[in-house]
């Protein structure tokens, strides 16, 4: 929490707004003095490049809160709501404030760092170095100083074979010895504070690139991701390419290239036509570099993108390992593996093998130059036009032309080669539509009663073709609908789009009449409590896998809600109860167990729209009974639950049923009239249960007795 009390009152009119202030967001401010004025607000604004805050004139109506509200005596602090004639409620746990004619109110817009439709990775991470203008303010000063160093030391060399050493001048020895060692320990500290600035706001950088890139990727629309898991992780992974440039000292080469003009025009001075060495030979590097670069650019994007689809495979690999062993298939994967290692060494090689070559090319240069400044100096020398000294100056400006500059140039060259590449791939990432957030806009009801209707609704993955048309849907408060259809019918994207978590092509899904797309999405999930048929857990406790997401749930709750639907005994056997752990993708628990602990997150959670896509299909008979019992005492009155199922026996318990086939909504009929019909067709006893016949079988049956 920041100190500035209009920082921490920022933060906190943030998080009643429910707006997302990026990781770090004040790095920058908090170096500023920004005092506790009023003018200050108009400081933080202009820096952060927000648009004006919106002055209340008057005093504010009470659909105007929450506002940021400046005390004389106090500072800035967040109003939430009138509490009294002349008392406002203030965002600090109970605390509140006398209102005088005095306090001005301010609303802000806070855009979202999500949000934003215009970024750029570049920018992702230029902004958050910008915002550390500290950093460059001493790497600019390290850079000029280290520089002139190299003059001072020059010339202190010069000074000594001209000077100093014919006349035996020990006073200006002393002076000028003294002079260069000062100005060697001011270089030595610059730098060290440079590399130690550098190391500490490399860190918050990562920190806050890294939050930014993660948060985002969670973002994305699930029907919107794409669908290779291991390359998207390894698409994330690249900044971390581009964070080493961005912090590898190599990149004052940059800064440093100005200065070898400056050295150029320096040895002009001294050495005279000596300066015409340098001025071959930089051209030459710089040319050398492009070529390089050009060579690096081509082989490294492709390298870049089969050396992601490599970390995908591992991971596919990895996580089918279970199919791909019993399915003998160990040796198909190695084929995928080895062809895919073929190509990242086929894109990879011109790039090793050009920045190999250059780097001793490189080298060469560097002592060409050498030998053409000594050389054509010793010449120059012996033929009077300069001193030794003068010689023995430009040796070590041109030494340091060539050195740091020459030297590191090809190296960062293919550095940046990658990290370019890996820029390229998290624009890509930044490409997907994200999730609509409260910041955005999303409209924010207390509550979400009244049905669920969906009309005219089309939907696709991604590029792909139409998977679920809709003509029109429509369940009522309080109703318990059954959705049944064959393999593939279009159950659970049915579920999804009704979760809002794939957003229809065509159509609207209203809920209470509120548009679905139109929610903000913490209001939706906190409405709609959804299950998937595949949940997977991840790392934690089991107390974290019954609460994510959730407020506080005491124990007892918890254990009781356990208890009655037989999740219990996975925990109650264990010493840790509830603070056993629960492995990456729920491993060591059983599909049951797993669709359980689904099952009580969601009956803590008690959202007013339950969307469960097949909860009970891992589930015996005596654990299903006990899991829908316990999932009925939980839903409200009005509550809607939506059921997936392949189950002829759970219909039973339901209102009525919705028959999918193919994508489409082919019957809506009360459960009692389906069962007849699907009785009447397959006989009572078949139609019993769904161990009594194939699953192609029931779902003919469902489809037949649908359409009578
Ligand atoms: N991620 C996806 N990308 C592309 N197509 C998909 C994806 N998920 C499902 N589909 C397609 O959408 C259609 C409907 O699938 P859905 O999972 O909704 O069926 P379902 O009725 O739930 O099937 P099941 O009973 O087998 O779970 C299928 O044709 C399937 O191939």
């Amino acid at each position: 929490m920041a100190d500035n009390s209009l920082l921490s009152a920022i933060e906190r009119y943030a998080r009643a707004v429910r707006s997302t202030l990026a990781p770090q967001w004040d790095a920058q401010l908090r170096e500023a003095a920004l005092g506790e004025g009023e003018d200050a607000l108009e400081t933080v604004r202009t820096a952060m490049g927000w648009e004006r805050p919106l002055r209340i004139a008057e005093r504010p109506q009470p659909d105007e809160f929450p506002l940021i509200v400046h005390d004389e005596k106090r500072g800035w602090l967040v109003a939430l709501q009138w509490v009294g004639e002349d008392r406002l409620a203030l965002a600090r746990g109970g605390d509140a404030l006398d209102w005088n004619e005095g306090h001005r109110f301010y609303r802000i817009a806070i855009p979202d760092p999500l949000r934003a439709d215009d970024i750029s990775a570049f920018n992702i991470f230029w902004n958050a170095i910008k915002r550390r203008s500290r950093v460059l303010v001493i790497a600019g000063l390290a850079t000029v100083f280290a520089n002139i160093l190299t003059l001072a030391t020059s010339l202190y060399a010069m000074q000594l074979y001209d000077r100093v050493i014919p006349l035996a001048s020990f006073e200006t020895l002393a002076v000028l010895t003294a002079g260069v060692i000062f100005a060697l320990v001011l270089d030595l500290t610059l730098r060290s504070l440079r590399a130690i600035l550098i190391e500490t706001e490399a860190q918050n950088i990562d920190k806050e690139v890294s939050e930014f890139f993660f948060a985002r990727a969670q973002a994305i629309r699930l029907d919107a991701r794409p669908q290779g898991i291991g390359t998207m992780a390894a698409q994330i992974q690249g900044q971390e390419q581009i964070r080493q440039v961005m912090s590898s000292s190599s990149l004052f080469v940059f800064a440093d290239l100005p200065f070898a003009i400056f050295f150029i025009v320096v040895i002009a001075m001294i050495g005279g036509s000596l300066a015409l060495v340098p001025i071959v030979s930089l051209p030459i590097a710089l040319l050398l570099a492009l070529g390089l670069a050009r060579v690096i650019r081509k082989g490294a994007d492709r390298a870049q993108v089969t050396g992601n689809q490599k970390n995908g495979m591992l991971v596919e690999m990895l996580d089918a390992s279970e199919t791909v062993k019993s399915n003998l298939g160990g040796w198909h994967m190695i084929g995928r593996w080895n062809q895919l290692i073929r190509d990242v060494h086929h894109y990879e090689d011109p790039v090793k093998r050009a920045s190999a070559v250059s780097g001793t090319v490189f080298s060469t240069l560097q002592q060409l130059t050498y030998v053409a400044v000594m050389g054509f100096g010793a010449y120059l020398a012996a033929t009077g036009q300069i001193t030794t000294g003068g010689l023995l100056a430009c040796s070590i400006i041109v030494g340091r032309i060539n050195g740091p500059l020459i030297a590191q140039l090809p190296g960062l060259i293919v550095q940046w080669g990658y990290a370019r590449s890996s820029l390229k791939a998290l624009d890509g990432l930044l490409q997907y539509p994200v999730e609509r957030t409260s910041a955005s806009g999303g409209l924010r009801p207390d509550a979400l009663s009244g049905p669920i209707t969906a009309k005219d609704i089309a939907f696709a993955y991604g590029d792909g073709p139409t998977v679920l048309e809709v003509e029109a849907l429509d369940i009522q408060p309080g109703e318990k609908v059954a959705v049944v259809g064959g393999v593939g019918a279009g159950k659970s994207t049915l579920l999804k789009l009704l979760a809002g978590l794939y957003t229809p092509r065509e159509g609207t899904i209203a809920i209470g009449g509120y548009d679905l797309s139109q929610l903000a999405e913490d209001v939706a999930r906190r409405e709609i409590g959804y299950l998937s048929q595949n949940a997977r857990l991840v790392r934690g406790t089991m107390r974290e896998a019954l609460t994510m997401g959730l407020g506080h749930v005491s124990d007892d709750t918890l254990i009781e809600t356990a208890r009655a639907t037989g999740l219990d005994a996975l925990f109650s056997d264990q010493q840790r109860g509830l603070d056993t752990i629960v492995q990456e993708g729920g491993a060591g628990l059983s599909g049951g167990q797993r669709a359980l602990v689904g099952i009580n997150r969601l009956i803590h959670a008690r959202p007013r729209i339950w969307l469960l896509d097949e909860p009970t299909a891992a589930l015996d008979i005596a654990s299903e009974k006990a899991a829908l019992a316990a999932l009925d005492k939980a839903r409200a009155p009005d509550g809607i639950l939506m059921l997936a199922t392949h189950k002829i026996p759970l219909i039973e318990r339901f209102d009525r049923v919705i028959v999918m086939h193919r994508g489409r909504v082919i019957g809506v009929e009360p459960v009692s009239d389906f069962l007849r019909k699907v009785r009447e067709r397959a006989g009572a006893g078949r139609a019993g249960g769904e161990a009594a016949a194939p699953a192609g079988g029931i779902t003919t049956q469902l489809r037949r007795g649908a359409k009578s």
